[in-house]
């Protein structure tokens, strides 16, 4: 029996089966931007928010986005791995439709109401708007590549699991959400290890029906969990004042002042610049660097760094209320898909001890930002001390809840289950790693690296 202790409350209601694991516990990587030498951030890129790329929390992969870098860091020498079970957000995208009309608007108000004949206003005037609505948020031609480069990292870290064997026994599963930017990303995750990293002939088409179920199952029950949760629904989703604190931001002195500047800058009437055609601007600045890699889009002009953090703010509180900790349905609404991953890892140790074949060694699970942040909250990951508010900006400079940081495009959090012989006790027989982004990270309510769960059954939440 796979036996977790988990000393936080967090856990007393997730019903999953009582765990006995030890999770191999090494400090938290500095998630900050590594010094790579040969990159220097982009000044805004770092308040992105969930718009932010892969690149700016692992800019390593800017170097070379097939080098694996940490092995040594990651892998206990004397451990085996059994089992790699992950939650993956879908790379890069286009906007949202409703960015986009939002786009269009701000663009519009700019040629149209600017009565400033400065350089920056005469390029926002002549940059072609070139987004459409029909791009909705789908996977762009970068968000197929992190895909592909992340299947060959994670195989490079993990080549005993990732195997052609396995792959043709089907002895790797590939789960979805509906939305398209995510089933495209599972396909490309697949043709990334198919093709780069097991290299497979590449068919005519492309297409892997060649290759037994590398067919991406869509289960949004799962990936999606809070479109079927219906407090969630109720206290969250169709709750006109579960974001308030997102809404009063809007209206803070902080956004005031930001706004002004951008008012001056393009001589519009202060009263036409609305937060979220600010905000939108803002969002253009990192779409066309994380789509295009443009890094000097004269939208980037309209904003210094102190506007980006009031505006990486603005999506943190979003993010915060609406898929962290700001409410408690938030992480309890992503029990299943916790339950799901720790009933796999059971499963494993189960077949271990008998001697079985594991029988699916590989679980790769593709979602959204909304899709990992309840479980990272469920998992008490990135918890500040004070909520994030409207009036306390000031205080939270410092917040380990900031999203870009967290769930940038193709952000990924992987449990890996080993398999120790040389363990002393029982308890270190079985061992758990969980990296984010490629980076080790410990349960933050665990004192130490043992976690044993004293409590009955689930009472349900
Ligand atoms: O502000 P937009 O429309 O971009 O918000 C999107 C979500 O994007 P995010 O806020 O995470 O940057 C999108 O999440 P993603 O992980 O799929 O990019 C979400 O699926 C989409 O519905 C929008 O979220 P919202 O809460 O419906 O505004």
């Amino acid at each position: 029996m796979l036996n977790m202790n988990v000393i936080s409350s967090t856990y007393r209601n997730t019903g999953p089966k009582a765990f006995q694991v030890l999770f191999i516990s090494v400090s938290w990587f500095c998630t900050g931007i590594h010094n790579s030498p040969s990159y220097r951030s982009p000044s805004l890129s770092l308040y992105f928010g969930t718009k932010t790329r892969y690149e700016e929390i692992n800019p390593f992969v800017l170097d070379n986005p097939l080098l694996v870098t940490r092995k040594e860091d990651i892998l206990p020498i004397t451990c085996t791995p059994l089992k790699i079970v992950s939650v993956i957000r879908h790379g890069t995208r286009y906007p949202t439709s409703s960015q986009i009309k939002k786009m269009k608007k701000i663009h519009a108000l700019i040629q149209e109401r600017s009565r400033s004949s400065s350089e920056l206003v005469r390029e926002l005037q002549s940059w072609e708007m070139w987004y459409d609505v029909w791009m909705d948020g789908q996977l762009v031609k970068k968000g197929e590549q992190d895909m592909q480069n992340l299947a060959h990292r994670l195989a490079t870290l993990f080549p005993s699991l990732f195997t052609t064997e396995r792959l043709q026994k089907c002895k790797m599963s590939f789960v979805t959400s509906s939305k398209h930017r995510c089933v495209d990303s599972t396909k490309a995750f697949i043709g990334g290890l198919v093709h780069g990293y097991l290299g497979f002939p590449r068919t005519p088409n492309n297409v892997l029906e060649d290759i037994p179920c590398s067919e991406p199952v869509v289960n949004d029950t799962l990936m999606r969990f809070f479109d079927h949760c219906p407090k969630f629904l109720v206290e969250v989703e169709d709750n006109d004042t579960a974001l308030r604190e997102l809404d009063n931001f809007k209206k803070s002195p902080e956004m005031r002042r930001v706004t002004q500047k951008v008012s001056a800058l393009l001589d519009v009437p202060e009263q036409e610049l609305s937060a979220d055609l600010i905000q939108v601007a803002f969002f253009i600045c990192s779409f066309e660097l994380a789509i295009k890699n443009i890094s000097d889009s004269p939208w980037c002009e309209l904003f210094d760094e102190e506007d980006g953090r009031v505006l990486e703010y603005l999506n943190d509180l979003k993010q915060y209320w609406k898929r962290g900790y700001g409410h408690h349905i938030n992480s309890r609404s992503s029990c299943n898909l916790f339950r799901h991953i720790f009933n796999h890892l059971e499963e494993a140790v189960t077949e271990s001890k008998r001697s079985q074949q594991i029988s699916s060694p590989v679980v790769m699970q593709f979602g959204h930002a909304e899709t990992l942040l309840p479980l990272l909250a469920l998992l008490g990951l990135f918890k500040d001390e004070k909520p994030l508010t409207a009036d306390n900006f000031s205080m939270q400079s410092n917040r380990k809840f900031r999203s870009g940081q967290i769930v940038p495009y193709a952000s990924n959090l992987v449990f890996v289950l080993y398999h120790c012989d040389m363990a002393e006790t029982e308890r270190e027989e079985y061992q758990v790693q969980m990296l984010l982004n490629e980076n080790i990270v410990h349960f933050p309510h665990s004192q130490n690296t043992d976690l044993t769960l004293n409590r009955p059954r689930s009472q349900g939440y």
